[in-house]
Order: structure tokens, then sequence, then C-alpha cells
């Protein structure tokens, strides 16, 4: 990307010379006023700026120029002011520092150390950049690999933040791929936990005459082929975590005895009488309606009122406004990264597609089309096809004229800004690209609610 730097400086020739300096390198563009500077500094954004305090109507002192250096501030705080003073000007320098500037420079002009200072402002500026856009992807969930930005998934994280160091036993729910399994180590990576075992097992997956010394372990001789003793699931978490997944599938008999160990802590290992104590926090998940199971017959009520002391209900992800985009674009990234591929980025007609698109699959689903598009992708750019989705028609085609394409597209991308971020105005802006006050202009100008209750209740 182009960088862009302002000149703030009234006379002429300091003018082209400082335009001389920069201009092979940077886009320049140059005022001599307050007024012309804040015009230039909406128009082009530039990331750094010289000031030379000395401006008209006040070109001896430094009033107009601290005046626009707060100016300057309020409306994009991330510009990086270089303040240029007079020779023994140090006075004004310092509390120009003091108000904000990032650096100052004195004449007389001398192009070497100017470039350098100039420069290095703009590092500045990019590491920031970067630093926020790291932020941005820790994004709002702020738990290990768990990328959301939806208010869904952000209630969600936060409650689990909260159980997490507590050793209660948690049930979720939700359809299959939508995250269980990474909640439930997350639940135990922020434990106290966390540095015992995580031991998982799926209910679903294993026939049921197997299912029980999976769980509880067998001594030696219990049955045909036990030739030696061997420690089940709970065992072997003990004093970890245990996730039983698809618990919805366990066999009738096995929940008795599971109940059991819930009540008591003991196990009973196949083939012992002697019950062994062990110490797991136990999480449970499932994708099927345990209210369904329990009225059909095929579940416990009092094993459900053990597992579910606390139950998160994981949304699908068509339901989460604005997690599909925010995840794809996570997966594009590590998945490019793995693959060799990066600097991918979607095509506008993919994006569309993420956003309609109902993903029946959730998360896993999507894992599988990003990667077969950074595969498949040709060039930079991943288009619908490429994740084979129906590229939706767009949005701006009965448009009777440009603007009105781009107000639709504007306003669209503005809603989606804000439900990605929850309703947060400053990572809105910077999704978008633009500065807090341009959001709140836009938001005016289009007549956009700013809170999640009062767009939800439009
Ligand atoms: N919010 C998320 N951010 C990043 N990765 C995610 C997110 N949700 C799910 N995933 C990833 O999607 C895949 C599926 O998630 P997971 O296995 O936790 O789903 P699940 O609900 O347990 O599925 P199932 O019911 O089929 O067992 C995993 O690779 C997981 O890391």
């Amino acid at each position: 990307m182009t960088k862009r730097l302002l000149i703030v400086e009234d006379d002429p020739g300091l003018q082209s010379q400082m335009r001389w300096c920069f201009s092979d390198d940077l886009e320049v563009a140059v005022a001599d006023n307050r007024e012309a500077a804040m015009a230039a500094l909406r128009r082009h954004e530039p990331e750094v700026v010289t000031l030379d305090l000395g401006l008209p109507p006040d070109p001896g002192g430094a009033s107009e120029g601290f005046a626009l250096l707060d100016e300057i501030l309020r409306l994009a705080p991330q510009t990086k002011v270089i303040v240029v003073t007079g020779r023994e000007d140090k006075e004004n320098a310092v509390k120009a520092i003091g108000m904000g500037a990032s650096d100052f420079y004195q004449k007389p002009l001398d192009a070497d150390i100017l470039t350098f200072v100039v420069n290095r402002a703009f590092r500045l500026a990019e590491l920031e950049q970067e630093n926020q856009e790291l932020n941005r992807q820790n994004n709002g969930a702020n738990i290990k690999g768990i990328v959301a930005a939806s208010p869904q998934m952000l209630t969600i994280c936060r409650t689990l933040e909260k159980v997490a160091p507590t050793d209660v036993t948690t049930l979720i729910t939700g359809e299959t791929g939508t995250g269980k399994e990474l909640l439930a180590r997350a639940l135990h990576d922020l434990s106290h936990r966390a540095t015992k075992p995580f031991a998982a097992i799926n209910c679903a997956a294993i026939p049921e005459n197997l299912l029980e010394s999976e769980l509880f372990g067998y001594e030696k001789g219990a049955f045909t082929g036990a030739t030696q003793s061997k420690k089940g699931k709970i065992e072997s978490a003990n004093g970890g975590t245990l996730f039983l997944d698809e618990i919805g599938d366990m066999p009738m008999p096995l929940q008795a005895k599971l109940l059991r160990f819930l009540q008591e802590r003991l196990i009973d290992r196949v083939g012992s009488v002697n019950p062994i104590p062990v110490d797991v926090r136990v999480v449970c998940a499932t994708h099927r309606d345990v209210r369904q199971l329990i009225d059909s017959g095929d579940f416990r009520e009092d094993l459900y009122y053990r597992i579910s002391e606390i139950t998160l209900d994981v949304p699908s992800l068509r339901e989460r406004d604005g997690d599909a985009l925010v995840i794809a674009h996570s997966l594009l990234k590590s998945l490019g990264k793995q693959m060799e591929r990066p600097n991918l980025t979607f095509s506008e007609c993919a994006v569309r597609a993420i956003n309609t698109y109902g993903w029946p699959g959730n998360v896993r689903e999507m894992i599988n089309k990003v990667k077969r598009a950074t595969i498949m992708a040709e060039g930079k750019r991943v288009t619908a096809s490429d994740l084979e989705l129906e590229a939706p028609t767009s949005s701006g085609q009965d448009a009777i004229n440009l603007r009105q394409v781009r107000e639709t597209a504007e306003r669209q991308a503005i809603l989606q800004a804000l439900q990605s971020s929850g309703f947060n105005m400053a990572q809105a802006a910077r999704l978008l690209g633009v500065t807090r006050p341009t959001l709140y202009n836009l938001t005016d100008k289009y007549r956009i609610e700013t809170s999640p209750e009062a767009s939800s209740a439009g």
C-alpha cells in the first residue's frame, strides 16, 4: 500500500523542498493552513503529517499550529505528527510532544535528517497497524483457538471464562461442527486443571460392548482377551478433565453407571470389586436434543440434571452475526500459511457467498471448503467457485446509477462491520479502514443504529 504523507507548511519554498525530498516514495499532499490541512487529512488519511507550528494567521507564533495538532489528533489519533519548529524553539517542541505529537524536527531543513525522522514515523505507524491487526485477529473471543466476533459467541466465551475455573459439570450442546470440542478444551485450558490430562471419548463412535471398558477400564481376566488390567478414560483423566462427546448416544445401562460415578466419584473397573476414587471435571457434549431423548425414554432425566449444572448452547454458524466471514478469513490465513500459499484473499463474490451460504456443517464444513479453495485458487484471489459455493447475484444489480450501487454496498459493509465487532465503533471503523469520526458520519448518513438493541428492534 502506498504510504501517505501530509506536509503542512505555509512557506512555498520549504513546501517544494519537502515535496522534492519525498515524492518519489510517498503519496504527498501539501496544505498551507489549518482548514486545508484538515480537508487533506480527511481526504488522504495520511499516516504521517509534518506540521509547521508557525501557520497563518499566527506565522510568528505557534498558536495555530497547536490548534491544528489538537484537531488532527482528535479526528485521527493514530496519525503520527512530526512538528516542525524554529531553530531554538525547544519549548514548543516539548509542548507538542506532550500533546501527542510523535516527534519534532527543527529548522533549517536538512533533507537527510528529515527523511530519517519521517521514515521512522512511518515505521511506527506500520507497527501500530500490525499490532491492531493482530489484536483484531485475536478477535473478541480472546480465548486461544476460538475465532469469534458475533455477540452470540462472545457471550458464550464470557460465560466460559467464568465457568472454567470452577469444577461444575458442563453440558455443551449445538449442531455438529459448531466447535463444542474446542470449547470443552478451552474449559480445560482455562481451569486450574490445565496442566493435567484432558481425556476425550466419543460415546457414539465406540460399540456398546466396548464402551464400558473404555470408560471404566478393566481388570486382568475380566473377559476373554483381558490379559492384563487397563485404566479406562475416566481414570486416565485423573486430576484433569474428562470430555464425554455425544453423551446423548450413551447406552442406557452405562448411563446408570456414569450417574453413580458422578454422584460418588468412584469407579469400578470391569471385573473388579474395589472402587477407585477419581478426581475429574466432567464436560459433556451432544448435537442431539436431550429433552427429546428424555421424552422418548432414551436418556435418564436424573443423569441430565447431573451433567448440565451449566449448559452452553452453541449457535449454528448461520445464526451468528458476522462470524462466518471472520472465521473464513482466519482459516484462509492459517491454511494459506500451512500450504505455502500466503497472501490469499477472498474476492467480493466469495465474501458474498460466505455470508449468504447456510453452512449446514458449520465450521468443520468451512475448514474443508477453505482448504479446497487454498489449493484451487489461481492467483491471489479466492473465488466463490474455488470454495464450491454459488456466487450470489450482486445486491447492486437493480440500482439505477453508480451512486446507488456504492451507497447500497457501503451501507451493507457498515452493518456487517458493526455486527462483526459487536457494535464496537472503534473496532468496526478499523474493520472498514475508516476513522471513527468517519464511521459516525456514515452511520448518521445512512441512519444506521449504532447499538445492538436498537438495530435488532429495527
Ligand atoms: N469459533 C471457532 N474458531 C476457530 N475454529 C473453530 C471454531 N469453531 C470450530 N472450529 C474448528 O472447527 C472444527 C470442528 O469443531 P469441533 O470438533 O469442536 O466441533 P463439534 O461441535 O465438537 O463437532 P461434532 O459435534 O461433530 O463433534 C475443529 O477443527 C475446530 O477447531
